[in-house]
């Protein structure tokens, strides 16, 4: 197994993403495959169209067996800079995630305020009908 020391940014192993020379990312970790690429049983295209973004979900998804993650192994030189990796859509989907929010405590707000009044209109209401047999009883009485 390789030591792994070396650090490279998202944008320096996507910048790797030919078949004469391949770089694959797989959690979080570098493959430099270009050497592998014909021998690869699954071919050399879906390993190119799998450069510039973490393929783990694409790797697990083919079910590799466990000698293709041991030879893995071969082809690792280092593993990918934490901070090198995008938050735009993580910061996009906590925006939209509390713009939910509020649309969904606006709305409750608004029900609310509508119970509010409406339960103030029933006990109003009640009190002009009871007020009204109270002041004006039935004459059969
Ligand atoms: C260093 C990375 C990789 C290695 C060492 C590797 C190795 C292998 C090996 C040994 C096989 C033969 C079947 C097996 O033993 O499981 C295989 C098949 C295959 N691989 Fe990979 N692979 C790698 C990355 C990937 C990636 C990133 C993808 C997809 C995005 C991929 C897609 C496939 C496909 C489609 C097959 C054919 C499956 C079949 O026909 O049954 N491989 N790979």
């Amino acid at each position: 197994m390789s030591n792994i020391t070396k650090l490279y940014t998202v944008e320096e192993a996507s910048k790797h993403n030919t078949k004469q020379d391949c770089w694959l990312i797989l959690d979080g970790k570098v493959y430099n495959v270009t050497k592998y690429l014909d021998d690869h049983p699954g071919g050399d295209d879906v390993l190119v169209n799998a450069t510039g973004r973490d393929a783990i979900e694409d790797f697990d998804f083919v079910g590799h067996s466990k000698s293709a993650r041991e030879l893995m192994d071969t082809y690792l030189i280092g593993e990918l800079d934490p901070s090198s990796i995008p938050q735009q859509e993580d910061k996009a989907t906590t925006t939209r995630h509390q713009q939910q929010k509020d649309q969904v405590t606006q709305k409750s707000q608004d029900s609310s305020a509508f119970n509010y009044w409406f339960i103030s209109l029933v006990i109003l209401v009640i009190s002009v009908i009871a007020g009204g047999y109270l002041y004006f009883p039935s004459k059969d009485q």
